[in-house]
């Protein structure tokens, strides 16, 4: 298993919109949460500034071309996964996006399945919502027809498409 990143960044790096908290003992304990309501349609971030190239993905990259993944630098690392997100990571703008209305205090997550093909490291999602998909490895594991119902990126479209015309998953 990875070792947990030693966060590098100010903290807090967001504090208008995120408060990180921890939630269990352990490793990979914190969550973002938001400071503050957050109307659906804000952008909470933009992390193109502080992001740089990820030698070897790792749990704490992210995904943003079909060969190419970030590290965030920021406290934009602790969103965990959702399998019923409130924001999007969206690798074209390079921001993060309230996609609902956001209460403050509630956890702020997204959909690993939108950006990672293939997770460094899978885990047993938590999230505890009804529509949970169970153990998160990557969008390269998952039926197309399962991820319609979700904001995806670009690459991952791609490489969708790319696994339906080879016959893999679909
Ligand atoms: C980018 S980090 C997110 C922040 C992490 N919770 C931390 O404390 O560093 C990704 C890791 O967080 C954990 N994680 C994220 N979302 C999760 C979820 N829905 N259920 C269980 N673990 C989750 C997993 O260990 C995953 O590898």
């Amino acid at each position: 298993m990875t070792i947990e990143q030693v966060p590098t960044w100010v903290q807090p790096s967001h504090p208008a919109f995120i408060a990180v908290k921890t939630y269990k003992s352990g490793n990979f304990s914190k969550y973002a949460t938001s400071a503050t309501h957050i109307p659906a349609g804000t952008i909470i971030a933009n992390f193109s500034t502080a992001a740089t190239p990820a030698g070897d993905k790792a749990y704490s990259s992210l995904q943003v071309s079909e060969t190419e993944h970030i590290e965030l630098n920021s406290d934009l690392l602790y969103a965990n996964h959702s399998c019923d997100p409130n924001v999007i990571f969206d690798t074209t703008s390079w921001t993060v996006t309230a996609i609902r209305d956001i209460e403050e205090g509630e956890p702020i997550a997204f959909n690993y399945l939108s950006t990672e093909w293939e997770m460094a490291q899978a885990f047993p999602c938590e999230c505890g919502s009804p529509k949970c998909l169970g153990e998160i490895r990557g969008a390269k594991y998952v039926p197309t027809k399962v991820l319609r119902g979700y904001f995806v990126n670009r690459h991952i479209k791609k490489m969708l498409e790319q696994r339906d015309q080879d016959g893999a998953v679909n």
